[in-house]
């Protein structure tokens, strides 16, 4: 997903060949005949037209998650609190890395419309969807919620079609797992939940705007052990993008985990944005109507730091991708990052 191409910039005209088109960012200077707030508005609608437009044929195999985030591994989660107890934390991974590592991440820039065969289309389980409105109105209490019996609770923000949410299903099979997974698209999650390998009985996806300060979460304050952010935080709007990192955290257990990886500044998808797309200093609207902000490591480290959570890795990962068929070379940077909630916090 990351470094896909999205619809809207398909129909753009094709780079030069063998070259990067540019090499500084469009600035701010021309604004987008669609008023800025209209894309905010209606920022949910954008992405259930992509949604329908894509399905799930628009992602590729996630196993690379592990690697990058062995938290989301199993023997992982049996020994992450007796690790952090263990003092074995706080450890700094190099702020840079060259593009030779990591090959793994490679895989999901070779975009193409397959996806990982996660399964076919069956009938919705209607049951989620009343659970799904029935918790709107209910007042989450310790002990009931769907996956309170589990002893390790993923939460994945801005699900998509469950292209992480599946592989750690898959990977791990320990009955005390649980994931939950959120999307504000209605047409993203439903193609989650009818998705042949989802199963309510270890994960419930929902629907849920991260920026919406007046909807909480199905699960009550320090309850998750990680929370994942793939490239979502980039697609909301900077202004709301720290109350929404706050609530997260919050539903964090002392010890918890928030991964994060996205796109950051000067990654070629943002020097390929026109000046008209430009919605405000490095935050772009796409063809389609979805928006990107391109992050810098230290925007990142505020956001996490100000919601009360401790550095543990804070990366960028820059890559050189040819393509030789097209003749293409793009020069991709992506933000990693993992922050903990200190042990001694309580947020609830
Ligand atoms: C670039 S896609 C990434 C999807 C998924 N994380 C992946 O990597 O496959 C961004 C996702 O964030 C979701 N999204 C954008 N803004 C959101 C918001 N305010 N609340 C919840 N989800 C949001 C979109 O619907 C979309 O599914």
């Amino acid at each position: 997903m990351p470094g896909t191409v999205w619809s809207g910039q398909k129909s753009r005209p094709r780079r030069r060949r063998g070259k990067s088109r540019r090499t500084v960012p469009s600035g701010c200077a021309r604004r987008s005949k669609v008023r800025p707030v209209d894309y905010e508005i209606n920022a949910n609608k954008y992405w259930n037209d992509f949604y329908k437009i894509h399905e799930n044929g628009f992602f590729k195999d996630r196993h690379w998650l592990f690697t990058e985030f062995p938290e989301l591994a199993p023997s992982q989660n049996q020994n992450h609190l007796k690790d952090l107890l263990s003092e074995n934390k706080g450890s700094e991974v190099p702020v840079c890395r060259s593009s030779e590592d990591g090959s793994g991440l490679i895989i999901e820039e070779q975009h193409s419309c397959s996806s990982v065969s996660l399964g076919h289309k069956t009938q919705p389980p209607p049951v989620e969807e009343n659970v799904t409105q029935k918790l709107r109105h209910l007042e989450i209490c310790a002990d009931e919620f769907p996956g309170s019996s589990a002893t390790y609770r993923i939460l994945e923000v801005g699900c998509g079609v469950g292209n992480t949410v599946f592989p750690i299903l898959q990977t791990n099979n320990d009955p005390r797992l649980f994931v939950y997974c959120c999307d504000f698209s209605s047409t993203a999650v439903e193609l989650v939940q009818t998705n042949s390998a989802y199963d309510p009985s270890r994960c419930f996806a929902f629907v849920h705007d991260l920026c919406d300060e007046d909807k909480s979460y199905p699960v009550p304050g320090d309850s998750l052990d990680v929370i994942i952010l793939i490239f979502v935080l980039s697609a909301i709007i900077p202004d709301k993008m720290q109350k929404a990192i706050n609530r997260l955290s919050r539903l964090l257990k002392p010890g918890g985990m928030m991964l994060l990886r996205d796109y950051g500044r000067y990654d070629m998808a943002q020097l390929r944005f026109k000046k008209g797309q430009c919605l405000s200093e490095n935050f772009y609207v796409r063809g389609d109507g979805t928006r990107v902000y391109f992050f810098t490591q230290d925007e990142l480290d505020t956001l996490f730091t100000t919601a009360g959570l401790e550095k543990v890795q804070n990366l960028v990962d820059r890559r050189l991708q040819v393509n030789r068929g097209k003749q293409l070379t793009m020069y991709r940077v992506w933000i990693q990052c993992k922050y903990r909630k200190p042990l001694l916090s309580s947020t609830s």
